[in-house]
C-alpha cells in the first residue's frame, strides 16, 4: 500500500535520508529500527508530508503523494503519534481527541466508541488537561487522536519510549488488535528489540539515512541488526 523509491530528504541544505527504498503492505506492521540520529524521525517527517521529498517517489495505494504537502497526506490516510506525541497540553483529553478527527471529510459530530474502546482510562480523564497527563496517558492519547480518522497508514514514534511496561503491555495489545482488524498499515520507529519481534511483519533497519538491512523476524540474524542498535 505504500512504496518508496529512492527517497532523499534533511534539513537546510543537508540531505539526511539517502536512497531509501520501502515497501509495507496492508495491513502489515513494519518496524524501523537504528540508533539515535541515524533518520528514522526525518523519515516519519517525510511521510507526512512536513518534509519534502528532493528526489525519489512515494506513491499510497498506487497514487503518486510525492509532492503532496501535510494536509494532504493526512486526508489521504496517513496518521501520525510523534515521539513526544504533541498533545496539546492547555485543551482538555476531549478537545485533543477531537483535534484527530481533523482530516476527516466529511466531519464526524462524536469521537467514535470503537477507537475509544482501546484505550479505556481516556474516558474518565475527558475533561483533565492534557498536559497533566502522564507520559504513558498522553501516549494512549496521542495513539486514540491519530486513530481517530481512521488512518490507513499509522506512523508511531517510539511509542514506548519512557512509558511504564504495564502501559507498553497495553500499546503492544492496541497495535495487535489494530493488524487484526485488516484496514491499517503501520510503520512502528522502536529501539526494544523483544517489542519489535513481538509484532513486526517485516524489519527495515537503518543506518546514517539508508537502509542498511531487512527482513521478516522468522529470518533475520537478530545479532546482526543489534549490531546498528548498539552506541
Ligand atoms: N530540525 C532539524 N534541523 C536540522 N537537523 C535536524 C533536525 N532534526 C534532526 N536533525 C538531524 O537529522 C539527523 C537525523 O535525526 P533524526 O531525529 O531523524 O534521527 P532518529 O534516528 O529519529 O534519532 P532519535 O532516535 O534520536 O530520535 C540528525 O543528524 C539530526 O541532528
Amino acid at each position: 500500500m505504500l512504496q518508496l523509491q529512492a527517497i532523499e530528504s534533511g534539513y537546510g541544505e543537508s540531505p539526511v535520508l539517502r536512497n531509501v527504498t520501502m515497501r509495507v503492505d496492508q495491513a502489515k506492521v513494519v518496524c524501523l529500527i537504528g540508533r539515535n540520529g541515524v533518520g528514522k524521525t526525518t523519515l516519519m517527517r517525510t511521510l507526512t508530508g512536513q518534509l519534502k521529498i528532493r528526489h525519489g517517489t512515494m506513491s499510497l495505494d498506487e497514487v503518486d503523494v510525492t509532492t503532496w504537502d501535510s494536509v494532504h497526506r493526512a486526508r489521504s490516510g496517513i496518521g501520525y503519534v510523534p515521539q513526544g506525541r504533541e498533545i496539546f497540553p492547555m485543551l482538555t483529553v476531549k478537545e485533543n481527541l477531537l483535534l484527530g478527527l481533523e482530516p476527516c471529510n466529511p466531519q464526524p459530530k462524536a469521537f467514535p466508541e470503537d477507537v475509544i474502546e482501546l484505550f479505556p482510562v481516556l474516558p474518565q480523564m475527558y475533561h483533565r488537561q492534557g498536559g497533566d497527563l502522564s507520559g504513558g496517558q498522553q501516549q494512549q492519547l496521542a495513539f486514540a487522536r491519530a486513530l481517530a480518522s481512521r488512518p490507513k497508514l499509522l506512523l508511531l514514534d517510539e511509542p514506548t519510549e519512557g512509558i511504564q511496561p504495564s502501559i507498553v503491555e497495553e500499546i503492544r495489545n492496541v497495535i495487535c488488535k489494530i493488524k487484526a482488524q485488516g484496514n491499517t498499515s503501520v510503520i512502528l520507529v522502536e529501539q526494544s528489540i523483544d517489542f519489535v519481534r513481538s509484532v513486526a511483519d517485516y524489519i527495515y533497519v537503518m543506518d546514517k539515512g539508508s537502509i542498511v538491512a531487512q527482513g521478516d523476524p522468522e529470518h533475520i540474524d537478530i545479532e546482526q541488526f543489534e549490531h546498528y542498535l548498539t552506541v
